[in-house]
């Protein structure tokens, strides 16, 4: 597979002990949901990926993305976008200011200012751009928290729990959202989560560690 997110022969241990191994493809526009008990190794797994596992860990197989290797590349160099469940906006910034944080530094002023407002009308909040972050809802904010981090053109997208603070109406509301918005950029998804609807909402093939 060229594009798409593959995991291959991934295995990872901790002071000699196994904890987990993984070898799937995650093709562009797909959903894998990774489920599993507390402790199985779950955001141990992500760390990998965003390269950057703690030094109590080792591991082995190898991470492509898009086409390329980066099992050995720089966090920064990861063309990979996460969301958590605690993707908190700096509320000291407007939310195009919070925007602009996802977008590469440098560039035209009048292009950036562009793609903010590209995406804020994306997910509906035309004109949003000088509102401070503490007068949008909770669902307002996660979708500003998904457009700051899909401006910076990531080629998959990770997601640990994003939804688990949310109102189960809410909850389903950006999840939609979340996942329409990968879809349409044909983005591999990877999912962690506890939560039987998140995973059958995805619509995807799901794993479970620890089996
Ligand atoms: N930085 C670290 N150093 C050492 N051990 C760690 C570290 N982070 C996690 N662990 C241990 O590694 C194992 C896997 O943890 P991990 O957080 O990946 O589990 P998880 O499946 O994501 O759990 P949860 O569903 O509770 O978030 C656990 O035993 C945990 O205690």
């Amino acid at each position: 597979m060229d594009k798409g997110l593959a995991l291959r022969n991934v295995t990872i241990s901790k002071g000699g002990v196994p904890l987990l191994s993984v070898n799937h493809e995650i093709a562009p526009g797909e959903v894998l949901t990774v489920m599993g008990p507390s402790g199985v190794g779950k955001s141990t797994l992500l760390a990998f990926i965003t390269g950057t596992l703690a030094p109590e860990f080792a591991a082995s197989g190898e991470v492509w993305l898009d086409g390329h290797n980066i099992t050995h590349a720089a966090p920064h160099q990861r063309r990979v976008g996460i969301l958590f469940q605690d993707d908190l906006l700096f509320p000291h910034l407007s939310v195009g200011a919070n925007l602009a944080f996802g977008l590469q530094p440098g560039g035209n002023a009048a292009a950036r200012t562009t793609k903010i407002e590209k995406a804020l009308d994306e997910v509906g909040l035309n004109g949003f751009s000088d509102r401070d972050p503490a007068t949008l809802s909770g669902g307002q904010k996660a979708r500003v928290a998904l457009m700051r981090m899909l401006l910076s053109e990531p080629c998959g997208l990770l997601l640990d729990e994003p939804f688990s603070r949310l109102d189960a109406a809410l909850r389903a509301q950006v999840r939609e959202m979340v996942f329409d918005r990968a879809k349409a950029r044909q983005l591999p998804v990877l999912m962690v989560t506890h939560d039987a609807d998140d995973a059958q909402a995805a619509g995807g093939e799901i794993i479970t560690l620890g089996d």
